[in-house]
């Protein structure tokens, strides 16, 4: 193992982001792998929080447009730091809602079907809440029969071209997930979205494991909605606010959940009973902002714009290349199945890891100071995150879980997992 050490520590004394890993509070001896789930809090995402919240004790009302971070725009502002990191115009990402409100949101706006044109397209590793969200649309819509799910062939990971093969005319929309929240599978998101609008087909993809991890292009991509969470690799917080994207080309059309936060900015507090859609993004908003649950996203994002997606995503995948290297050399002989694909670019943030034992090595692995999380049925999940993990982090878990496999700990602690896993 002694080898494997010295390699990482010589990418630590390459690593241009390693400046960035004192700005987050990481605990004493603690391998945090679990960024992917939720983030660590910065010192800066904590001080935007307590500067929004000196901006309430000191401004009151007048907080919705006076200070440095007037609430009322806020939803855009953080929308316009996001921007960079899915490739997009500012005007058209807006932090609001929950992830899943988003789905709601999104499809039920761009979701346009007729008698032979209704399906929705998703896939069956999707996670639970994406696709209760659409068959709730399709349900309202009286095409509860809709659901079209591509199928995996192996069981973690999905071919481009079996979803391409039930891209037909009876389908409507697709919503598929940019990198898969099991196997960390990035789907082609470019090649799928030109297959889907040869077919006239609107596609929009979950981005809650691929924003802050991996870099996108989705205006040139033409890819039509986008909806993520903000508390994973952007480290807003548990709950904060999430993130949506629809092209600049449907902002025409009229949001279907309407609340007086979607209105015209100018005439919202006419307080007219006729809905005056905002003519940009801002329209996607519902009601009143949740302001202390998107404070954090302005230092946290700053981060992001200074680091760059480019080198957070260079860095990601040398962290990633190296466990899988030491997986591959050092574990052999305790029947890991490693799930996550290879090539460079099919691999997301994380790295997920099968063993009939899997609920039990993660609670000994957390036992031990090293944070994964485990999936069901079989499966743990270690992230190690750029902008705060080094090698020698990724060194040390594994260390640790080979240790564990050695002694056979992981047997005390039963394979059941947690309530929140
Ligand atoms: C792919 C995916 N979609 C949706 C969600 C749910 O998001 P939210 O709880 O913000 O609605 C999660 C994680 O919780 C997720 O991983
Ligand atoms: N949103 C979560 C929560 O409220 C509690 C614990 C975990 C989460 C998660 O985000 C899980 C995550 N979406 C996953 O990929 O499994």
């Amino acid at each position: 193992m002694e080898k494997w050490l010295e390699t990482a520590r010589r990418y630590d004394a390459d690593d241009q982001l390693s400046k960035y890993r004192d700005e987050f509070y990481i605990g004493e001896n603690l391998y945090y792998m679990d960024g992917n789930s939720l983030g660590l809090m910065s010192r800066r995402a904590e001080a935007s929080v307590l500067d929004v919240m000196d901006d309430w004790k000191t401004l009151g009302i007048d907080g919705w447009t006076e200070g440095e971070r007037p609430w009322f725009y806020m939803s855009e502002r953080i929308g316009e730091l996001m921007a960079g990191l899915i490739g997009a115009d500012p005007v058209s990402v807006l932090a609001t809602n929950s992830t899943t409100v988003n789905i709601h949101q999104t499809v039920r706006t761009l979701y346009q079907p007729t008698e032979d044109r209704y399906k929705i397209l998703v896939d069956e590793l999707n996670f639970p809440s994406d696709i209760y969200a659409v068959q709730a649309v399709l349900d309202d819509y009286g095409h509860g029969d809709g659901l079209l799910k591509a199928k995996s062939r192996d069981g973690h990971n999905l071919e481009t071209e079996d979803i391409i093969a039930l891209m037909d005319e009876s389908v409507a929309l697709i919503l598929l997930p940019a990198v898969l929240y099991r196997s960390g599978q990035i789907l082609d998101m470019e090649r799928l979205t030109r297959a889907a609008h040869e077919k006239g087909i609107i596609i929009g993809f979950d981005l809650c494991h691929s924003i802050g991890a991996i870099p996108h292009e989705l205006k040139d991509w033409g890819v039509d909605f986008a909806v993520w969470c903000t508390y994973k690799h952007l480290n807003g917080g548990p709950g904060s606010v999430a993130g949506l994207y629809v092209h600049p080309k449907h902002h025409h059309k009229q949001v279907s959940l309407r609340g007086w936060f979607g209105n015209n900015k100018e005439s919202q507090f006419d307080m007219d009973h006729t809905f005056d859609p905002a003519a940009d993004i801002s329209q996607y908003q519902i009601g009143t902002p949740h302001i202390l649950s998107m404070a954090p996203l302005l230092g946290a994002l700053e981060i992001f714009n200074e680091a760059g997606i480019a080198d957070v995503r260079e860095k990601s995948l040398k962290l990633t290349g190296f466990m899988l290297e030491m997986l591959d050399a050092e574990f052999e002989k305790y029947g890991f199945e490693i799930v996550t694909p290879r090539p460079a670019d099919a691999r997301g943030g994380h790295v997920l890891i099968g063993h009939e034992n899997a609920a039990g090595i993660n609670a000994a692995l957390k036992s031990r100071g090293v944070i994964p999380d485990f999936r069901a049925p079989s499966f743990v999940r270690i992230a190690p995150v750029a902008l705060y993990n080094s090698f020698e982090d990724v060194y040390h878990a594994l260390k640790i879980l080979k240790e564990i496999m050695d002694d056979g700990t992981y047997k005390k602690f039963g394979n059941r997992r947690g309530v929140v896993a």
